[in-house]
């Protein structure tokens, strides 16, 4: 299933993280509607190669979220590129974007891009570190964003990204309330079950990370939860 807007849940592993081989076979096998694979620090071509071919063993679509230019390579499903739309240096809205495409452009298959709009809102995560983030903005400022990915930029992905802390409910029931089309992925600090299903009845999709690496049992649990509201 590679339509974004048919997905509920991803989980997204890091490259820069150590995952047994029975832990990735049971995330591949856990029902997921995909596998992101991104990070925002220290990622590298060999790692990112290596952990597309150990999740490629599964039909699980496989996704690459790109963070730098070093570390893009064939073989991905589709490839996801954010922009963060609260940056206060344009070189992560546009600006390593269009060195990108400067360099890939002739060979770029746009069929199998998709432009994530990033609002990144936990001050404390190193992507909000990395992009300067303006992370003291209130709800207001996010729909405004929300509103922007969709009507000026006609997006397929709006992301609220709270890496590493659990976010609003409230302030993501809102943004889901202004979109149309562009589907609202939520990522952060999503540990247990009753989070995964708390956000997903406002969030289209909701993304699992560091759970995945702190405890598994936990993390493999907010797929059904997720997925079951479907039947
Ligand atoms: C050869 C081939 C196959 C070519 C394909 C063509 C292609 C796909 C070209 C891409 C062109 C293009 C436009 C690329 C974009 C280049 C780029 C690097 C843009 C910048 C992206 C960006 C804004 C990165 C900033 C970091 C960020 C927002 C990362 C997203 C993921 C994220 C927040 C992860 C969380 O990180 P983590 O490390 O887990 O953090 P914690 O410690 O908090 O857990
Ligand atoms: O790692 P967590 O906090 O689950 O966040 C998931 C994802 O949104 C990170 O980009
Ligand atoms: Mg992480």
């Amino acid at each position: 299933m590679y339509d974004v807007r048919e997905w509920r849940h991803a989980f997204k592993l890091d490259p820069n993280k150590e995952l047994s081989d029975e832990d990735l076979e049971k995330v591949c096998e856990s029902g997921t509607d995909a596998v992101i694979i991104g990070g925002s620090d220290n990622v590298t071509l060999d790692d990112t190669l290596n952990l597309m071919a150990r999740v490629r063993r599964y039909p699980v679509p496989c996704v690459l979220e790109i963070s730098n230019i070093e570390a893009i390579t064939p073989g991905y499903d589709l490839y996801f590129v954010p922009t963060v739309l609260n940056s206060q240096d344009t070189a992560w809205i546009t600006g390593i974007h269009q060195k990108a495409v400067k360099e890939f452009g002739e060979i770029m298959n746009w069929e199998e891009i998709l432009v994530e709009g990033y609002c990144i809102l936990n001050h404390d995560c190193k992507a909000a570190a990395l992009t300067s983030a303006d992370t003291n903005i209130d709800e207001d400022d996010v729909v405004a964003y929300a509103r922007m990915a969709e009507r000026m930029f006609h997006l397929p992905i709006f992301y609220i990204e709270y890496s590493g802390m659990y976010g609003d409910t409230q302030l993501v029931e809102r943004v889901k309330h202004v979109l149309e089309k562009t589907t609202l992925f939520y990522g952060g600090g999503i540990h247990t079950a009753k989070q995964a299903k708390e956000m997903a009845k406002f969030a289209d999709v909701i993304v699992v990370g560091n759970a995945i690496y702190e405890d598994i049992k936990e993390a493999l649990k907010t797929v059904a939860v997720v997925k079951e509201k479907e039947s």
